[in-house]
C-alpha cells in the first residue's frame, strides 16, 4: 500500500470540489456590506406580481433564490426586470402552461402554488433532486379544500400541477405548518386575491419560524391587506386589492451568522452596515444569541457591532437555546458552539430536518468528523467542548452548511469545505467575500 501524494490530494479535491477554508490567524476587524434579504426579497417580488400596478424592489438580493422566484413570476406573466440593483416588477395577467422550477428554494416551492391557482391552465412544478423530499402536501391540501384543482399524483411532494380556473373561491383551512411556517405565509401572500380570502388555522405541534409569519403579516399590511391575526394559530386575510408598493430590501440578517461568528471566534470586531432598529428578519436574533455567548453586540447609525471576547475563542462560552423561532441560525450557531470552551444544548429544531437537508444529522455528522463531540437529539443537538481538526466538511447543497463549515474553518487548520458555491442560494460569490475578510499571509 502506497501513501497518499499531493496528487492524490490535488485530485480528491478536484472530484469533491474542495475549498480550502481560510484561517483567522488574528483578531479580524472589518465593517461589511451584506446582500439584500431572501426571505424578504421573494416576499416583495410575489406580492408586486400580484399587485395592482407597477412596483419596485429596490436592493433586491441577486442570488440563486430570487432569481428562480423572478423567473417563476416572468414565467406566469409578470414582468419582472433584474438587471439593476432595483427591480422593476410589472405585473401581468397569469397564465399556464409554465413549467416552475424550485430549485432548493422553499419559498419558490411554497409561495409560488397559491398565486398560480389564480391563473388560467396548468402551472407544474419541480425542483432539485432533494426538493422532492421537503415537505410540501399540507399547503397542497389546503390548496385543494380552498377550491383548487392540484395534481399531485398521491405523493404531496414534488413534482406537482396547479390547474388553475383564473378565480379561487377561498374560505377557511385548517392545516398542521408544524413542519414549515411556509405554508402558512404562502397562503396569506395571495389570500387577499381569493374570492372570500383566506382564514387559515394551524392544528398541530407549534408553528415554527413565527418571526417569518410576522414578516408576512407585516409585508401585507403595507400592501394595504386587511390581516387579523389576533387570535394564535389563527390568520385571516380579508379579500381586496393588493396595493403596489416599492420595498427597500433591509440586508439579509440570516446570513449575517457567518460574519459575526468571524469576531466572536477570532476575538475581533465586526459591523454589519444597515442593520435595521426594528425588523421581522429571525436573524436579529443573532444580537441575543452571541451576548450569551461572551461577545458583546452594540447598533448604532452606522450598523450592527460584534465584538469577539477579549481572550479570543477560549473566552467564547456555550449557550443554551431554544431555536424554535430561528431554525435557520442553527447551523452557524453550532459551528460556534462546537468552537466555544463550555457546553451547549440548542434545542426547538426538529423540523430543520426537513430544511436543505437533515441539518442536525448533518451537523452531527460534520462536526464530529472534525473532532467535535456532539449528540444529536430529536429536536436539537448538544456541543461539549473539543479540540477540533482538520478534514473534509461536506455541505449537501446546503448554503448554511458551507456557513457552518467556514466558522470552524476560521478556527481551525485544514478544513476542506465541499462544493462552497453552494452559498450561491442566497449569497453571490460568498468565498470571494469570505476570502477578503482573512487574507493569508504568503
Ligand atoms: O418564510 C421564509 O422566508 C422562511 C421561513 C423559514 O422556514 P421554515 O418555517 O420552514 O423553517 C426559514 O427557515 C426560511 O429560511 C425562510
Ligand atoms: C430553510 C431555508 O431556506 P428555504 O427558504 O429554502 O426554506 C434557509 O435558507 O435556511
Amino acid at each position: 500500500m502506497r501513501g497518499l501524494d499531493s496528487a492524490d490530494v490535488t485530485d480528491d479535491a478536484a472530484a469533491l470540489d474542495l475549498w480550502p477554508a481560510p484561517v483567522a490567524r488574528r483578531p479580524v476587524e472589518a465593517t461589511v456590506s451584506l446582500p439584500g434579504s431572501k426571505s424578504l426579497t421573494n416576499r416583495a417580488l410575489v406580492l408586486a406580481a400580484i399587485a395592482e400596478g407597477p412596483s419596485v424592489v429596490r436592493r433586491a438580493l441577486r442570488s440563486r433564490d430570487t432569481l428562480l422566484m423572478a423567473t417563476a413570476l416572468t414565467a406566469l406573466g409578470s414582468r419582472v426586470d433584474t438587471t439593476g440593483e432595483d427591480w422593476r416588477v410589472t405585473p401581468g395577467d397569469l397564465a399556464g402552461p409554465v413549467a416552475v422550477d424550485c430549485g432548493l428554494a422553499g419559498t419558490v416551492m411554497r409561495f409560488v402554488p397559491p398565486v398560480a391557482a389564480l391563473a388560467t391552465g396548468a402551472v407544474t412544478f419541480d425542483g432539485d433532486p432533494h426538493m422532492r423530499t421537503r415537505p410540501i402536501g399540507q399547503v397542497l391540501t389546503a390548496l385543494t379544500m380552498l377550491g383548487v384543482r392540484v395534481d399531485d399524483g398521491g405523493r404531496g411532494a414534488l413534482p406537482f400541477a396547479v390547474h388553475g380556473s383564473g378565480a379561487v373561491a377561498g374560505g377557511q383551512v385548517v392545516l398542521d405548518a408544524s413542519s414549515s411556517s411556509q405554508f402558512v405565509s404562502a397562503l396569506l401572500l395571495a389570500g387577499a386575491r381569493y374570492e372570500q380570502g383566506v382564514d387559515v388555522l394551524h392544528d398541530g405541534k407549534p408553528v415554527p419560524s413565527l418571526p417569518h409569519i410576522e414578516m408576512t403579516v407585516a409585508m401585507l399590511r403595507e400592501h394595504g391587506v386587511e390581516v387579523d391575526d389576533a387570535e394564535p394559530d389563527r390568520w385571516r386575510v380579508a379579500p381586496g386589492p393588493v396595493a403596489a408598493v416599492d420595498h427597500q430590501i433591509e440586508p439579509d440578517l440570516s446570513n449575517a451568522g457567518p460574519f459575526v461568528a468571524l469576531a466572536a471566534l477570532s476575538g475581533g470586531s465586526l459591523t454589519v452596515r444597515d442593520w435595521p432598529a426594528h425588523t421581522t428578519q429571525a436573524g436579529d436574533a443573532l444580537r441575543g444569541l452571541l451576548e450569551q455567548m461572551g461577545c458583546t453586540v452594540s447598533r448604532d447609525a452606522e450598523g450592527l457591532t460584534v465584538t469577539g471576547p477579549a481572550e479570543g475563542r477560549a473566552g467564547l462560552q456555550g449557550l443554551d437555546a431554544d431555536l424554535h423561532d430561528v431554525g435557520e441560525l442553527t447551523p452557524v450557531v453550532a459551528a460556534l458552539a462546537a468552537l466555544a470552551s463550555s457546553p451547549s444544548r440548542l434545542r426547538g429544531v426538529a423540523h430543520i430536518r426537513g430544511h436543505e437537508t437533515d441539518r442536525l444529522a448533518a451537523l452531527a455528522a460534520e462536526l464530529g468528523g472534525l473532532g467535535a463531540a456532539v449528540t444529536e437529539h430529536e429536536d436539537g443537538l448538544e456541543l461539549r467542548p473539543a479540540p477540533l481538526h482538520g478534514g473534509t466538511f461536506h455541505t449537501y447543497a446546503d448554503h448554511r452548511m458551507a456557513h457552518a463549515a467556514v466558522v470552524v474553518g476560521a478556527a481551525t487548520e485544514g478544513v476542506l469545505v465541499e462544493d462552497v458555491a453552494t452559498t450561491a442560494k442566497t449569497f453571490p460569490d460568498f468565498a470571494g467575500f469570505w476570502s477578503g475578510l482573512l487574507p493569508q499571509d504568503v
